[in-house]
């Protein structure tokens, strides 16, 4: 059963699953069977039902808010006699661990992309800014993975301030589920259209970080934000699911930090995986990410098997 409670009441217009749909109208924007067989690649359990009903009609709304934007840089840029600027639209993407929010913003990343005004989309995601796995023990922070705490939200805010001021290559560090680390390598971001910002902590103001580090907030350089919504329950249960689906195929990688967990069987696998989730994903969830809801200008809200069932989008 989907909810909407008296705050979003008063912030946001509520739409139901086939009411979105409808909103897709005309949209000029046609998928090819190749970009059909890209989209399933992104994640194979996505229904082409899905990305109809929920997904084109947000590009379309994207694709309308982003032209507004462009438009009003080209008449400043008219008003003030300069070059045209070089800063990207900035989307956001929060929610819980394991809510879908790298799947959705690789869908909305090849959907964007398609759109002559800004086919250059670019996608980063927050966990490369985590600190690296050495530091996080070396501060007792191990448990703690995944809180305002664990990141360095200095360099993030760093990234993104170099990103909108138009910088002609700006690097972002990466990270690896598989050695639940920080790579060598890092990802260049070279003046994009649209830059799509994935993580739990993109609505997070700091306000337990040390004052010099506290402002400005990462949100302070995002155009438009969303939050990708769940159930707790829904949530630890996906979140079981992707830790057995890791077992079957990154676990085995002798590299990989969860190594030793690959040849556990379900029903072990089930309860160390339930109890991440009770110690460190549901705490976080409670304490850092879902306070931050409402500070999004839309939520996707979703219910059983994952699929959207109300949006909500900032009046
Ligand atoms: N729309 C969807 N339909 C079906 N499964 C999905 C969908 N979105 C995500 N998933 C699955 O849910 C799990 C978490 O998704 P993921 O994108 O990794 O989440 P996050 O980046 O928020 O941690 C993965 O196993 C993924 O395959
Ligand atoms: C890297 C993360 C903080 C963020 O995850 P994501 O939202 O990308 O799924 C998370 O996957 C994590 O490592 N949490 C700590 C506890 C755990 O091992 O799940």
């Amino acid at each position: 059963m989907t909810s909407y409670n008296s705050i979003q009441k008063a912030l946001y217009l509520a739409f139901q699953r086939q009411e979105w749909a409808q909103l897709r109208e005309a949209v000029p924007l046609t998928l090819s069977e190749a970009d059909l067989a890209n989209l399933r690649g992104i994640n194979e359990k996505i229904s082409l039902a899905e990305v109809t009903d929920i997904y084109l009609p947000l590009s379309r709304l994207l694709n309308l808010i982003v032209g507004t934007k462009q438009q009003r840089g080209l008449v400043l840029d008219e008003f003030l006699g300069q070059k045209p600027s070089n800063s990207p639209y900035i989307i956001s993407i929060a929610g819980s661990v394991a809510v879908g929010k790298s799947t959705t913003a690789r869908i909305l990343q090849a959907l964007l992309s398609h759109w002559p005004e800004h086919p250059k989309v670019d996608l980063v995601t927050t966990d490369g800014f985590l600190y690296p796995l050495a530091d996080l023990k070396r501060k007792g922070l191990l448990q703690r993975k995944g809180f305002p705490e664990s990141y360095d939200m200095k360099l993030l805010v760093e990234f993104i301030s170099a990103v909108k001021a138009g910088k002609s290559r700006v690097a972002a560090p990466l990270y690896s589920h598989v050695t639940y680390d920080r790579l060598e390598e890092q990802q260049l971001v070279c003046q994009p259209d649209i830059l799509i910002l994935e993580g739990l902590n993109v609505l997070q103001t700091g306000l337990d970080t040390p004052v010099d580090i506290r402002s400005p907030f990462v949100s302070d350089f995002v155009d438009f934000s969303i939050y990708v919504d769940a159930d707790e329950p829904l949530l630890k249960q996906w979140y079981i699911d992707r830790f057995l689906q890791f077992r079957q195929g990154t676990f085995s990688d002798k590299s990989s930090y969860f190594h030793h967990y690959a040849t556990l069987t379900d029903e072990e696998a089930k309860q160390i995986a339930a109890n991440i989730w009770d110690t460190i994903n549901g705490p976080n969830l409670q304490l850092n990410i879902q306070p931050t809801r409402e500070r999004a200008h839309l939520i996707l809200q979703k219910g059983q098997d994952h699929l959207m069932d109300q949006v909500l989008l900032r009046k």
